[in-house]
């Protein structure tokens, strides 16, 4: 269900940092309107073609650098992973609000927490292309013995990452599912910083990067990317399992990611949140 947004003197000022696969579709979903939400300005690398891009919006927002962004409330982080700390720092410096796609660059950036602390900051990690962090989070109150996510995807997804080129995987010739990888969540960050983002976020809502482990395979057979969590806590035993249809433009990126941050969005300016 969607609700009225709280009155409020003006619209909260959205600003979005990267305007890829997941930053169009923000973009679009912000511009068909939500009350209370105000898509105020992008950051793009290629700002021309961002611009040819947003051409089509009801409300075109102006483009330019990341600087651009410095008058927001809410930014919006949709960058290349390398790029999260340009916008993270500055943003959280003037105590504004963050919402984070890298979740992954975030566990190698962990004293943003305390500048958020120190300036008044908000960092918000919306579930992106995961589930049942709202069922971790409940879980952790009580003791946790252990968290796991296997990631199986098609191999042309995990195709370039750091951990395929640094130990010479040849991932086109994998011809049956192979797990490539097994780790805890902040080697995953690092070993496949575009494909564990929410292995990242399971680690944040849960026990920590270095006890949230990570499984990542490669199957030839699969056009979703599939992610299946399990946990045993003394409170509760579950599994669960989404399967996510990949983004055209990116296949590392799903379609759900875009819509999570939008439902993280519409929470800022309503009466009521079902707390995820
Ligand atoms: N939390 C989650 O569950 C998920 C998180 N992700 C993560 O979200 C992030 C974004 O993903 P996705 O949209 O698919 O990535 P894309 O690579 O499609 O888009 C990245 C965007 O960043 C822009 N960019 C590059 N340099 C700059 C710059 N200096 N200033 C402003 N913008 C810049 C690019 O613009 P240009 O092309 O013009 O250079 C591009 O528009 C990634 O880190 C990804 O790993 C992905 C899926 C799920
Ligand atoms: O499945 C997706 O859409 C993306 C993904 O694995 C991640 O970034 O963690």
């Amino acid at each position: 269900m969607h609700f009225a947004p709280y009155a409020r003197s003006r619209p909260l000022r959205i600003g979005l940092a990267g305007l890829g696969s997941i930053g169009i579709q923000v973009a679009r979903l912000l511009d068909a309107g939500i009350p209370g939400l105000e898509l105020a300005a992008v950051a793009a690398g290629d700002q021309e073609r961002a611009r040819a891009r947003l051409a089509g919006l009801a409300n075109p927002p102006p483009v330019g650098d990341l600087a651009m962004l410095g008058e927001c409330d809410v930014v919006v982080e949709m960058l290349p992973s390398r790029l999260f700390v340009d916008i993270a720092r500055p943003t959280l410096a003037r105590g504004a609000t963050l919402i984070v796609a890298s979740v992954g660059a975030l566990l190698s950036n962990m004293e943003l927490i305390d500048l958020a602390r120190a300036s008044g900051g908000r960092i918000l990690v919306p579930s992106g292309a995961i589930l049942g962090l709202d069922a971790i989070k409940a879980a952790c109150e009580s003791q946790v013995a252990s968290i796991r996510i296997d990631t199986r995807k098609s191999p042309a997804s995990l195709a370039g990452a750091p951990h395929i080129v640094a130990n010479a995987i040849d991932i086109h010739a994998i011809i049956a599912p192979t797990v490539i990888f097994t780790g805890t969540a902040d080697e995953a960050a690092i070993a496949f910083p575009a494909n564990t983002n929410v292995a990242a976020a399971l680690a944040l809502a849960g026990l920590g990067p270095a006890r949230t482990d990570v499984r990542v395979i490669a199957d030839p057979a699969v056009d979703r990317n599939i992610h299946t969590i399990t946990v045993e806590a003394d409170s509760a035993r579950f599994t669960a399992t989404i399967e996510i249809v990949p983004n055209a433009e990116n296949p590392r990126s799903g379609q759900l990611t875009p819509r999570s941050i939008v439902a993280c969005l519409r929470d800022l300016v309503s009466p009521i949140r079902i707390c995820s």
